[in-house]
């Protein structure tokens, strides 16, 4: 099977792309290698096999470019993963969202049409729950509002995706993720900003008063879910959540870091940040019945492997 992995240099993209190769698929990455907080971290998430890819460096906003690789590729399946990430800095930047995430979902869903793709996963976020009351989230809970741009990007894409799948025939599968973490996940996430700075004895920003809980899941518990996603012919338009079916409150977490690294933090206290959600919590009972989706990584033990990696590549650090 041929496969389009948009996002392949990312931190879940470079992840999905190495399994996919192991299980002896044809993959072809698009991505733009733009990354704001070091231009060398996509090229080393993809420097162990860059060979045995093809690599197309374009942005998914420039439909021509998106069309032009859908006419040389006759890709099998789409797996959607390129978009801006991140509530907060999707607040400062809310068109950049807006553009990349809806319009890029888009430019695929139309060239899937006009090139005859068929089966199209999309990355969503937990993030379209917004400050959902009921625990835990399940997919067909009714969502009244989403409180930042991120998550308004991201519900918006799930609705374009049911428009194609119901006018075209495009299977499309939406994948909620919660919270994902483990090696080479991006340095703007809390988890790799706390391992730097607990290792450095510097002070870890904390919003709130460390109530909030999210529900997180290890890198190798996502890469399953989207597998499984991909040969899920059930249903035109499906929505899932993967998840770690467990949460974990922003103390906790300082406190499993801490006994990973074996240091204590130094708390900056902060208060609480808007678009932030109080606590996000997935029901993947859906997930389990129809995929075999079943997370095998408890966060205590994510955490010891996440470490472990961190330390491998910042020995200056440890
Ligand atoms: N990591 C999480 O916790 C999480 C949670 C929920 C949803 N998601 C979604 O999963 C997907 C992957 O997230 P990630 O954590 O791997 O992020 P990432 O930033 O590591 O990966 C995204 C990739 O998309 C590429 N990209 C961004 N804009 C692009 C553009 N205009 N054209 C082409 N490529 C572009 C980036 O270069 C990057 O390699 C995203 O859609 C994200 O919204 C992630």
């Amino acid at each position: 099977m041929h496969y389009l992995v948009t996002g392949g240099a990312g931190f879940i993209g470079s992840h999905l792309v190495e399994s996919l190769l192991a299980a002896g698929n044809k993959v072809t990455i698009f991505d733009d290698f733009n990354d704001y907080y070091d231009p060398t971290i996509k090229r080393n998430n993809i420097a162990s096999f860059k060979d045995k890819i093809e690599i197309i460096e374009a942005d998914i906003r420039d439909a021509v470019s998106v069309d032009r690789s859908f006419a040389k590729g006759n890709f099998d399946t789409v797996v959607h993963l390129a978009a801006r990430a991140g509530v907060r800095p999707s607040i400062a930047d809310p068109k950049l969202y807006l553009t990349t995430n809806i319009d890029g979902t888009f430019n695929l869903l139309d060239a899937c049409r006009y090139h005859n793709v068929k089966n199209f996963i999309l990355a969503s976020s937990s993030s379209v729950y917004g400050v959902n009351k009921k625990v835990p989230f399940a997919e067909q809970d009714l969502i009244e509002r989403t409180i930042s741009p991120y998550a308004a990007t991201k519900l918006s894409c799930e609705q374009i995706c049911s428009n194609y799948a119901n006018l075209f025939g495009i299977r499309c599968t939406c994948l909620r993720f919660f919270t994902v973490y483990g090696p080479r996940q991006r340095p703007d996430l809390a988890i790799s900003k706390f391992t730097r700075k607990i290792l450095l004895g510097e002070p870890i920003d904390r919003y709130g008063d460390g109530s909030s809980a999210r529900d997180y899941t290890y890198i190798d518990d996502i890469v399953s879910g989207i597998l499984a996603a991909i040969n899920y012919d059930k249903e035109e338009f499906s929505i899932f959540n993967l998840g770690g079916s467990a949460t974990t409150t922003l103390n906790e977490l300082i406190s499993l870091l801490e006994d990973a690294i074996g240091k204590t933090a130094i708390i900056n206290q902060l208060p609480d940040q808007p678009g932030d959600v109080p606590r996000t919590y997935a029901d993947v009972s859906k997930s389990g019945e129809l995929l075999s989706y079943f997370p095998q990584t408890p966060i205590a033990e994510g955490l010891r492997k996440y470490v472990q990696w961190f330390r491998t590549k910042h020995p200056e650090l440890t």
